[in-house]
Formats: structure tokens, C-alpha cells, sequence
């Protein structure tokens, strides 16, 4: 018997590795004879730069930049075995987990360090960049990304706009004659996590807008001035963004990287699961356990679960999701591939508490899985 575990990570309590080893322990417990292929996946956010290097046998390269805040972070890229592909997670420079709850605010934080992430990557010789694009902590449009490559956005009065989502309200003119010049014979890729488009009631404020700290009226504000700026940007290039989907991604990084820097977007997964060869993997395999953190009705567009699912179902294999948790939205999954689904809740918990047990959580939901097909395999 085989088995293909490729789970994404449960945020903030496993690595998309450790999810995979658990689910393998607790399988094993009722089929130690069977073949076990771990896959840690990815879907453009976190971890997708660790599922890639991992995959190419390429390295990790360390970078200090600035954070969301205007503060210093320690970042990094990937540098894939092919010694020309850079592999870059924004969430490394830009991410929601670098500022602190009470502080978050996508009115200020910039995506400037991002840009740094790519300048770096440019410093090193690459000639192909894979941007995964998700996991942030901003709603700037890329706006502090493009600042810090060498755009001058200016209000009106020829002055340069400061960071933040707040700020794009204010933007009169981009300019992009001081852009670094590496950019032009650089290969963009881009890794979505989700593909909403940049404005409206499914865009990147009014989604997204409310975890990195968004009131209600801040949500409007930001949706307002990322529309404002998506105007600039067809305005100023003639590529169409708006409409875009995927430009949403990431508070609207999406349409800077295509509209201004010609990248072309890509559903983060399929990037991931193309990497790391999928489709051979699962081949011959009886079932294939994917997972994430939380599956609900956003788990359709385009996060891991279901890109895992697309591939398995081209060969007819079984789907399992294993679920940090799962909302009572969440049985549109089945309609994408997943067959059943099970949240490794087993008792009312604390959310420290159910991170604390996290891994033993999963291995008991994958034993009683297994225990379940066994059963039905008489
Ligand atoms: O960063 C974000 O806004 C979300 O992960 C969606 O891309």
C-alpha cells in the first residue's frame, strides 16, 4: 500500500514537515508495512521557499531588511539548486507575523522590504525570480515593493508617498524611469495564495483586510485608495488589473508585480506542486492525506488542500484532509476533490492548548483515519 502525505503547514503550530511526520506516525500504527512519500507542500505563503529549496537541494540565503513597521528583520530567499532561481517569500519580510497584534495597522505597513528581498536576489545573479506572494502583513499594492526597486510614486505635489496602504489615495504619478535595470532580463514568477482580485467585496481589503488589523472603516478607506491606485497603474501601463485575478493577493501585491513589473501570476500551488513533481508522486498511490490549518470556504481558492486534491483526482486516488480546525462552511471542499475531512479537535480546547498538543493531535486523527480505512478494507 501507498500513501502520499502532502499537507501544507498548521500556522503558528507545525511546519508543513512536522503535520506530514505526524500524520505518518499515526498511519503507521495500523499499517507499518506501507509506503509512506512525505511531500511538505505549499501554497505561496509561508513555507513555500523551504518546500522548493528542499526540493532542488538548493540553500537558504539570510537577508536583513526592513519589516512591515519600518523596523530591521532577518529574512532570507531561496537559491535553487539551478544556480539561477531565486525562490522569495514575501511573507519573510512583509508578513503578518512580524508585527505584533495590537500594533497592526495595513494603513502604515509597506511592503519596502520585499522589494529589498528582490534587490538581494538580483545581487546574487538571479536571472529567474519566483515570488510566492500571501501570509502579509500589508495592503499597500506592492506600493513600498516598487519604492524600494527604484520607483518614485509622487502625489501631486511631486512629493514621495510614505509608506501604507493609507497613502495610495494620494498617488498622482508612478515613475518608473530609475527602476533597477536587472529587472528588465529577470523572469518573474509569481506564486499566488489566493486569486481575489484588488477591489470590491472579494478583493484584498475586505478579505484580508480585517487580520492585519482593519476596522470596518479602514476597510473602505483601503479598498477606495487600492482602487484608485489600480487606476493609475492601467493608467500608466495599460495592463488591466483590476480586473485581475490574483491581484488581490498579498494586500494587492498582485497588481504591482504584473501591472508594473510584468510578472506573471500563477495559483502559488500549482508553482508547488509542479516543483515538487505531484502528479509522478501520486501515481499508484491508494490515498493521498493533504491538510492545513484551517479548512473552510476560502480553502477553495486556491490553497493547498485543494491544488493537492486536483492532482490526485486526475488519477482517481482517494482525498483525505486532516484539519486544524474547519468552519461550518467548510463541505464545499468536496466539491473540489476532497473526500472526507477531519479536524484534529477531539475535545474543547484553548487555542494555546490545541497549538501546544498540535502535533499529537494530528497523529491521533491520522491513526483513527487509518483505523477507519482498515475497516473498510475488511
Ligand atoms: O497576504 C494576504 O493578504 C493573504 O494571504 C492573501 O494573499
Amino acid at each position: 500500500m501507498k500513501i502520499v502525505i502532502a499537507p501544507d503547514s498548521f500556522k503558528e503550530s507545525l511546519s508543513a514537515m512536522q503535520v506530514a511526520e505526524a500524520i505518518e506516525q499515526g498511519f503507521r500504527e495500523l499499517f507499518p508495512q506501507a509506503e509512506y512519500l512525505k511531500l511538505p507542500m505549499a501554497d505561496g505563503g509561508e513555507g513555500t521557499v523551504e518546500s522548493m529549496v528542499a526540493a532542488t537541494s538548493g540553500e537558504i540565503v539570510a537577508v536583513e531588511v526592513t519589516g512591515p513597521l519600518g523596523l530591521p528583520v532577518q529574512a532570507f530567499f531561496g537559491w535553487m539548486g539551478d544556480g539561477e532561481t531565486a525562490v522569495i517569500e514575501m511573507a519573510a519580510a512583509s508578513g503578518l507575523h512580524l508585527v505584533p497584534p495590537q500594533q497592526r495597522n495595513p494603513l502604515i505597513t509597506s511592503s519596502f522590504g520585499t522589494g529589498e528581498l528582490i534587490l538581494a536576489a538580483l545581487q546574487h545573479g538571479a536571472r529567474k525570480i519566483i515570488i510566492g506572494i500571501g501570509g502579509s502583513a500589508t495592503n499597500d499594492g506592492g506600493a513600498g515593493m516598487m519604492q524600494a526597486l527604484g520607483a518614485k510614486l509622487l502625489d501631486a505635489h511631486g512629493h514621495e508617498l510614505s509608506g501604507g496602504g493609507g497613502a495610495l489615495a494620494e498617488l498622482a504619478c508612478a515613475d518608473l524611469t530609475h527602476l533597477d535595470s536587472r529587472l528588465a532580463d529577470t523572469d518573474i514568477l509569481v506564486a499566488c495564495d489566493v486569486n481575489n482580485p484588488l477591489c470590491g467585496e472579494k478583493g484584498a481589503s475586505a478579505v484580508f483586510g480585517p487580520q492585519k488589523g482593519a476596522t470596518p472603516e479602514m476597510v473602505a478607506q483601503l479598498d477606495a485608495a487600492l482602487r484608485h491606485y489600480g487606476e493609475k497603474i492601467e493608467q500608466a501601463t495599460g495592463k488591466r488589473v483590476l480586473e485581475l485575478a490574483g491581484a488581490g493577493a498579498a494586500g494587492g501585491m498582485g497588481a504591482a508585480l504584473s501591472g508594473l513589473l510584468n510578472a506573471r501570476l500563477q495559483p502559488g500551488i500549482d508553482i508547488v506542486t509542479d516543483a515538487l513533481k505531484l502528479a509522478d508522486a501520486v501515481q499508484g498511490a491508494d490515498m493521498v492525506i493533504t491538510g492545513e490549518g484551517r479548512i473552510d470556504s476560502q480553502t477553495i481558492h486556491g490553497k493547498t488542500p485543494i491544488g493537492v486534491a486536483r492532482v490526485a483526482k486526475r488519477f482517481d486516488i482517494p482525498v483525505i484532509a486532516i484539519a486544524g480546525g474547519m468552519s461550518t462552511d467548510y463541505s464545499v471542499v468536496h466539491q473540489h476533490g476532497i473526500d472526507a475531512v477531519f479536524s484534529v479537535l477531539n475535545r474543547i480546547q484553548t487555542l494555546p492548548e490545541a497549538m501546544d498538543g498540535a502535533y499529537e493531535n494530528v497523529k491521533v486523527t491520522a491513526r483513527n483515519v487509518a483505523a477507519v480505512w482498515k475497516t473498510g478494507r475488511g
